[in-house]
């Protein structure tokens, strides 16, 4: 396997595509629009000087890696490639219109991994006619420097397809770790619940946003608080994984905090739109 098509170029998809093109995949990338595929590339170029800097990387090694990503908003660009990854919107049902398009224009041995964050990957499959293809590479962000992979499968994804995943984490650097298909798998269904409720604490006035991450920073040992990790993953990524979680098992225990939901209808998705519970316009 060589060349991986990825789709989508936002705030995990700029993370595959570098994890991808320095371990020396060559890379084709697909957004619908060309300011979206430019971000993508200056995201990756950004965190591959940030390497550079520490002495990580050599800059000639930054130019080689570079030179390894190539994008395009025509989806053919993607029609060759070993393998696909999509990273796009978390919306079931632009993920199926997608699918269905690569399912037509890719060849039939082609395995289309979705890194979705919740959705389940047996209807994604559904919508295409090589369900045993299709499975879950679920990264963490900020990608490069997760090792976790959620390697799922869905209830027609084959063990062949599963096995191809298992490597392609491994020779990533990552750790996968395996998990059945259910609603936020594994992390998320523990981790977003819990971004969701120190939302409610602030919104109860019970701390503020400084003193909630402090706390559990300080208190549960914690790398970042729950409101700046929210902030990181975004808060519009965040609310649309409660409402999985809270559409599929309907339990009011997954209800997304009406302030979650009002911080998203303000735009204020976090570090991509420059605020969220915290400010990184300066
Ligand atoms: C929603 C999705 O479906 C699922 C998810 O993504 S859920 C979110 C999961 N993620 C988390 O929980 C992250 C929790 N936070 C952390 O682990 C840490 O705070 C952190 C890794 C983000 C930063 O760690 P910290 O020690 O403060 O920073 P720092 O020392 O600068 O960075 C550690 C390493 O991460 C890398 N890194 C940090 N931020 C990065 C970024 N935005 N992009 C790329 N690499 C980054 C650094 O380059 C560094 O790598 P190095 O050791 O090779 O130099």
């Amino acid at each position: 396997m060589k060349k991986i098509g990825v789709l989508g170029t936002g705030t995990m998809g700029a993370g595959i595509i570098q994890v991808l093109a320095q371990n020396g995949y060559e890379v084709v990338i697909r957004a619908r629009r060309e300011a979206s595929v430019e971000k993508g590339i200056a995201t990756v170029s950004k965190n591959l000087d940030r390497l550079v800097a520490k002495e990580k990387i050599t800059a000639e090694a930054k130019e080689e890696i570079m030179g390894r990503i190539h994008g395009s908003t025509d989806i053919a660009i993607v029609k060759d490639a070993d393998l696909i990854m999509e990273a796009a919107t978390e919306d079931m049902d632009s993920k199926k219109a997608l699918f269905k398009e690569l399912d037509e224009l890719c060849k039939p041995e082609t395995i289309i991994a979705t890194n979705t964050s919740a959705l389940s990957i047996t209807e994604i499959a559904a919508a295409t006619n090589r369900p045993d293809r299709i499975i879950g590479m679920h990264f963490f962000n900020p990608v490069p420097a997760m090792k976790l992979v959620e390697i799922v499968k869905g209830l027609t994804t084959s063990e062949e397809t599963r096995t191809t995943i298992v490597d392609l984490a491994k020779s990533l650097g990552k750790t996968p770790v395996d998990v059945a298909e259910a609603p936020g798998f594994v992390v998320n269904r523990i981790l977003i619940p819990m971004i969701n409720e120190a939302v409610g604490i602030l919104a109860d006035g019970v701390a503020n946003a400084e003193g909630i991450d402090e706390a559990m920073k300080l208190g549960a040992n914690h790398p970042m608080g729950p409101l700046a990790l929210g902030d990181l993953i975004g808060l519009d990524v965040c609310l649309a994984i409660m409402e999985t979680l809270y559409k599929e098992f309907g339990d009011t225990k997954y209800r997304p905090h009406p302030l979650l939901t009002k911080m998203v209808r303000a735009n204020k998705l976090g570090r991509k739109t420059g605020v969220g519970f915290f400010d990184y316009s300066k």
